[in-house]
């Protein structure tokens, strides 16, 4: 028997009304496996958010199923609702609390016995190095204190389904780490974890399986390695150069970015040890400062599948005309592969 999935969201479309319907969710389906984290990526106004609302029922959908554990959203908004944890978009207000005592208090609200929560609270708060704000009154924390504050409120006593919204927002590089690990845990804790966010390159080492959202529709889904797979065949070459200076790539180089003293072109694999031999003779004559060649990221698939999102998918949009329109699919590469599935 297979095991019911912490969410499992079947063709759900939702529409918001008004002179020009905008349609923010178009027959979205995805599932999040107990035991595993799944990045939701997608531009601003992807319909990330009205997907979120949908699972913790503060909107209904138009069409399709939401389940919960098996609980079905609509029907039953009370059972599923138990099962959820969500850190939301923006922190709810803990004024006149600290970070201690507002984690301790959603935990004894979500049921925790007053031991377990104790125990658990402290837990967090080493993970996060949150220690020496732990009783800092909340209107004199940082916001990234206050980011992990709402973190580890939502994890004290984690549904079976957690639905973080952008957790690393305003947390510093040393501490984001931390919530990584923290985040992952809770997944090997046996929670399944729905991961909104725009920071594909951080997700790209935390999630299992990703789900990429452009104007409400799901245009790509699987591992990471199933979604780079496409790319396999294409290395990244990046180059620092000294002020003053541009490059001129090798004929095997394709430039496909440059920002100030930074470049960044693309390599058929084939030809590595030709763009490896430029660049360094390049860096031996001063040409360049550095260089590196890597494996195609998710980043650069999500840029190829997205990058033109960005205008296309404004908020106060345009998602009535891109209902009508076809999600990109990267330039020479097959709309259906047989491991990530672009559609
Ligand atoms: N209540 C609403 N009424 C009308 N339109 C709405 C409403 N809520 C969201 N929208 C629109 O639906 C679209 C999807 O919004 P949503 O907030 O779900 O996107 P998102 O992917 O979460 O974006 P972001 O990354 O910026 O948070 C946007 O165009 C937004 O303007």
């Amino acid at each position: 028997m297979t095991a019911v999935p912490a969410l499992d969201v079947a063709d759900v479309t939702k529409t918001f009304g008004g002179r020009r319907p905008l349609r923010a969710n178009d027959g979205v389906s995805l599932t999040v496996p107990e035991g595993a984290v799944v990045g939701l990526l997608g531009h601003n106004g992807a319909g990330k958010t009205t997907l979120v609302n949908q699972v913790a029922g503060l909107l209904l959908p138009d069409s399709g199923s939401l389940r919960v554990v098996g609980h079905d959203v609509v029907a039953h908004p009370e059972r599923s609702r138990r099962e959820i944890s969500v850190q939301a978009q923006a922190n709810v207000p803990i004024t006149g609390l600290t970070p201690r005592t507002a984690i301790e208090l959603v935990g004894r609200i979500r049921g925790g016995s007053r031991r377990d929560v104790a125990r658990r609270t402290d837990g967090l708060i080493e993970a996060l190095d949150l220690g020496q704000w732990a009783s800092t009154p909340a209107h004199k924390v940082s916001g990234g204190v206050a980011r992990l504050t709402a973190f580890a409120m939502t994890a004290v006593v984690p549904g079976r389904l957690v639905i973080l919204d952008e957790p690393t927002n305003d947390v510093d590089p040393v501490r984001r780490r931390l919530l990584w690990t923290q985040i992952k845990a809770l997944a090997d804790d046996g929670a399944g974890v729905l991961l909104v966010t725009h920071n594909v390159r951080e997700a790209e080492h935390a999630v299992d399986d990703l789900v990429i959202l452009d104007r409400g529709r799901v245009i790509a889904h699987g591992t990471v390695a199933e979604l780079t797979h496409p790319l396999r065949s294409t290395l990244q070459l990046d180059v620092d150069l000294p002020p003053g200076r541009t490059v001129a790539w090798p004929p095997c180089a394709t430039e496909t970015g440059h920002d100030g003293l930074r470049a960044r072109a693309s390599v058929p694999a084939a030809r590595a040890a030709e763009a490896v031999a430029w660049a360094q003779d390049a860096v031996d004559r001063g040409d360049l400062d550095r260089y590196s060649v890597t494996p195609a990221s998710l980043e650069d698939v999500y840029v190829e599948l997205v990058g033109a999102a960005g205008e296309t998918g404004s908020p106060g949009g345009t998602h009535a005309d891109a209902a009508e329109t076809h999600a990109p699919v990267p330039a020479g590469h097959d709309a259906d592969t047989t491991e990530g599935t672009l559609r």
